[in-house]
């Protein structure tokens, strides 16, 4: 891990700027291309290059059970992980289809679902049969949480080595925004009432049975706010973890990774409590419904580019917001530029797309 924080480096600034200014050429009043512009600087500098690539991106989902699921804080039982993993690997669920559409490589994997799997596709890394419940013990070890950082680090520098030149980054797991929620109180501090959601559906009443479980819990577990292990290890998530190790990874080989909702926010805070020069690599899909999604994104400063009222996870917010990376980096490519004469004949471009 450390070799690996130690290789990240801040992204450069200046195969931004040369981005910015082939943009302010372009046959447009500048800047009239919004926040399209601000990604295609972003994705230069990311890059190192003023004209970079996203495509083709890989798609990789991070899979591990929750024992806080049993304290009733989810809408849904602990064996939903399982079966959608299934779902996944049998290419039904949203983001196989989202994925697909984005041209997206999918890869599934198992990093703590508590059931034995098997299955065509399945990337089997799982280190315990789900975490345990926090709320009367720690989540996991130091260790285990340890290796699950290193191998979703693995799994985004293998996605990169075999060509991916983005990634979306996504989750299940069943109670994991109970978890995400503790995480986040934890790094915030104060009250909680404003960061504890609904996840998947569960009623008023469930919701405050899960803010008083996480308070219970905290009280409990203690975990050092500045130590990201530790908070891990106290009430993390197995697929948290390796999404922080996914998000390190990428941008230790200046890869853009594109963050889903809340539970991959929550991640990516803890990625850059590690290395601050991560953030720089991180773009924002979509704000989701979870309430904690909006304070995560405050603290970090960011704005996200969809608002699609979305709270499913998987990935699928960032799916949809690929496209906006390849639009960025086509408008750097086969836009006309301002020439002395004024705006070019408009049929410049030989270029086609199918
Ligand atoms: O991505 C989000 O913002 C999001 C918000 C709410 C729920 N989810 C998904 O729903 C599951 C967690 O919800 P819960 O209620 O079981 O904690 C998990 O599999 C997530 O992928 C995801
Ligand atoms: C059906 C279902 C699909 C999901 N995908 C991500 N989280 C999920 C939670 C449930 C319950």
């Amino acid at each position: 891990m450390k070799h690996t924080i130690n290789a990240i480096k801040p992204v450069n600034k200046e195969a931004g700027k040369r981005a910015q200014a082939h943009l302010n050429r372009l046959t447009k009043p500048p800047g009239s291309l919004g926040r399209l512009e601000e990604l295609a600087v972003k994705l230069a500098e990311i890059a190192g290059n003023p004209l970079p690539e996203a495509a083709p991106p890989a798609s990789i989902v991070f899979a591990a059970d929750h024992g806080i699921a049993t304290e009733g804080v989810s809408a849904y039982p602990q064996k939903v992980t399982e079966q959608m993993v299934y779902n996944f690997l049998n290419g039904g669920a949203a983001i196989n289809v989202l994925a697909k559409q984005a041209g997206a490589c999918f890869k599934l994997v198992d990093v703590g679902v508590a059931a034995d799997l098997e299955g065509t596709g399945l990337i089997d890394k799982k280190i315990r049969y789900g975490t345990g419940n926090f709320l009367k013990e720690k989540a996991m070890t130091r260790a285990e949480a340890e290796q699950a950082i290193l191998i979703g680090i693995e799994m985004a520098v293998e996605a990169i080595s075999q060509g991916a030149r983005s990634l979306i980054l996504g989750e299940m797991g069943i109670g994991n925004t109970t978890s995400a929620s503790a995480i986040l109180a934890v790094l915030r501090g104060g009250h909680i009432e404003h960061i504890v959601g609904h996840g998947t559906g569960i009623s008023p009443e469930k919701r405050l049975l899960k803010e008083k479980v996480i308070r219970q819990a905290l009280a409990a577990r203690k975990p050092d706010c500045e130590n990201v292990v530790d908070i891990l290890s106290a009430v993390g998530g197995l697929e948290i973890a390796g999404m922080t190790g996914a998000v390190l990874g990428a941008a230790s080989k200046q890869t853009p990774i594109i963050i889903d909702g809340f539970i991959c926010t929550i991640s990516a805070l803890l990625a850059v409590k590690l290395s601050p020069s991560v953030k720089d690599y991180l773009i924002f899909s979509h704000l989701s419904q979870e309430p904690g999604h909006k304070v995560a994104l405050k603290m970090l400063g960011e704005a996200p580019l969809l608002d699609l009222n979305l709270r499913l996870g998987e990935g699928t917010g960032a799916a949809l917001a690929y496209p906006l990376l390849e639009s960025a980096v086509r408008i750097l490519k086969d836009m006309a530029v301002f020439t002395d004469e004024g705006v070019p004949a408009l049929q410049n471009s030989e270029k086609t797309y199918n």
